[in-house]
């Protein structure tokens, strides 16, 4: 993938080498960028702040966020905005680029109030400010907020005013794994040129409230030359990667996809798999399982045809995929419904098998039985789609842990067991076995729901079986998902929302991804 539309996700380390990269080898100094910073954001404010009625405090911290802090109270003065300007440190602890912007806002006459002469007067004025612009700490933070700065952070989220948070939300780490910490809680965060990991991490996520990414110049080869290969997969990525369908194409070219699971006491499940395999645009679907469940499906999904499988107990029998002839198909998807049963040997099933194959819901129950088999690899591309609750059971880790360490869990899973890891829950992130990470955008908490899964499923496998990028076709799936479900509540609360809506919603998510 690549192109100069990407959009990357970085820790703290990991901008600090960009930065490093940009300023010694592609020759942009770091006052120039921290000037960049201060425009870009500026700009974005008068979007958002009138100048009558409106009285502006810039809160400035030690480091380069608080000399980001310095160029934007110099501009919002010098365009007849009513601003403060509080730094909290010291003034002998600015240095740097920090310092050097702290110079020329003074040479250009303003003034600024030092919180360390004056707490009490700071104190006194802040209820009175309508907006605050947060560039106290950056990337840089470290631990547990110190003093001064906790307790000016807490009087911070204690005002009525709207909170812009420049960069980071002050006190919240750009990494995760950082033990959790009490910062700002902003109502907007205007990220600079990337997107940091915790921006996609609960509980911080919700600390950074609506956020924006402003371009500070950092140019594409700073972040490739620095080996970032963490993305954020947005709407225009989508639009520019959907397939076309040819006038003349036939359903065979759209692939043939084999839909697996279902038992007696879950049926449901797998006609959710199969119908928003069929929304999203499948050649041909057809559907094995057990065989005392036929009906239940095909009343909902005409569309398909079926293999009935032995049955045991309600669930498919324990050699009942061995009767399964995989040749004619160019993916799988299994697992939906499925039960937990009987043992199957899916590694062994599936190794030779050249095209994709999907494993959700109970077949990654199975699959966690047999991991070590598939540290080998198999000849197709295999994709599995935890939420965090099957990715814990999948690593041995609890769902704390693996929804702290999001991205570095699923990339390590990946790797060692040669799949695509679509980690669920909100910022979906996708991983591949080459280390490669995507967080997916779209989606809110009706999918929280019941079938959303088995939804995601069916729409994977027919969206990799119509890309030639398949990996572009699990991203497309994911966001489409949901786009849909971001329409929908639009129109109806999300608590009514359900995953057969979803689906029904997804001929009009693709039509507006496909002409915008
Ligand atoms: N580099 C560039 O070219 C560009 C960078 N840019 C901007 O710079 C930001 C990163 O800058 P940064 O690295 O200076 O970090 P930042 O967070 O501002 O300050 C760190 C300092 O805070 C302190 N401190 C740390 N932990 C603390 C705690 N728990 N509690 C209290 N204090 C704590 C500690 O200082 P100390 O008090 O120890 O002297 C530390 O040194 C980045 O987010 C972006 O906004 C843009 O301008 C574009 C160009
Ligand atoms: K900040």
């Amino acid at each position: 993938m690549g192109g100069n539309a990407d959009m990357y996700v970085v820790t703290g380390d990991e901008m600090r080498r960009i930065d490093a990269f940009t300023m010694d080898q592609v020759g942009i100094s770091d006052m120039m960028l921290m000037e960049n910073a201060g425009s870009a954001v500026f700009s974005r404010l008068l979007q958002r702040i009138e100048p009558s009625g409106s009285r502006i405090l810039v809160l400035i911290g030690t480091g380069n966020n608080g000399g980001d802090g310095f160029v934007i109270g110099r501009k919002l003065m010098e365009a007849g905005f009513e601003t403060d300007i509080w730094v909290v440190p010291p003034d002998e602890k600015i240095r740097g680029a920090a310092k050097g912007h702290a110079d020329v806002f003074a040479k250009c006459g303003h003034r600024y109030g030092s919180f360390e002469k004056d707490s009490s007067l700071f104190y006194e004025k802040l209820p009175s400010y309508t907006h605050i612009i947060d560039c106290l700490l950056g990337t840089g933070v470290k631990g547990e907020l110190r003093s001064p700065y906790q307790e000016v952070v807490d009087a911070v989220n204690r005002t009525h005013a709207c909170v812009i948070s420049v960069d980071m939300p002050s006190g919240i780490p750009a990494e995760e794994g950082a033990p959790a910490a009490a910062g700002i809680r902003a109502d907007r965060t205007m990220i600079l040129q990337a997107p940091k990991e915790t921006t996609f991490l609960f509980p911080y996520a919700e600390s950074f409230g609506e956020w924006e990414v402003a371009d500070i110049g950092i140019p594409d080869c700073s972040f490739k030359n620095s080996g970032i290969t963490k993305y954020v997969r947005g709407e225009s990525d989508v639009c520019r990667t959907l397939p076309k369908r040819k006038a003349n194409v036939h359903k065979g070219a759209n692939g043939k996809g084999l839909v697996v699971g279902g038992s007696r006491g879950m049926p449901g499940a797998l006609s959710l798999t199969t119908l928003a395999a069929l929304r999203t645009g499948i050649g041909l679907c057809t559907v094995a399982l057990p065989e005392d469940i036929r009906l239940l499906v095909t009343q909902n999904a005409a569309e398909a045809t079926l293999v009935n499988l032995p049955s045991q107990d309600g669930e498919i029998a324990p050699d009942g995929l061995e009767a399964l002839d995989l040749t004619p198909y160019d993916g799988v998807a299994i697992g939906p419904g499925m039960g937990r049963a009987h043992r199957y040997d899916l590694y062994g099933y599936f190794r030779v098998f050249k095209g994709t194959v999907v494993i959700d819901a109970d077949g990654l129950n199975h699959l966690s039985r047999e991991l070590e088999n598939w540290k080998d690899g198999r000849d197709g591309l295999t994709v599995i789609t935890p939420h965090p609750g099957e990715m814990a059971v999948l690593t041995g880790k609890t769902i704390k842990e693996v929804e702290r360490n999001r991205f570095s869990i699923s990339r390590q899973f990946a790797r060692e067991h040669q799949m695509v890891v679509v980690l669920k829950g909100p910022y979906t992130i996708t991983s591949t076995p080459e280390g490669e990470q995507w967080v997916n955008t779209s989606g809110n908490p009706a999918l929280a729901k019941g079938g959303s899964g088995d939804v995601l499923t069916g729409m994977i496998l027919a969206s990799v079986l119509q890309h030639s990028h398949k990996i572009e076709g699990i991203l497309n799936a994911v966001y489409v998902h949901g786009h849909a479900a971001d329409q929908l509540i639009h129109e109806r609360d999300e608590l009514g929302v359900t995953a057969s809506d979803v689906i029904n919603q997804l001929p009009r998510a693709f039509h507006s991804l496909r002409y915008p």
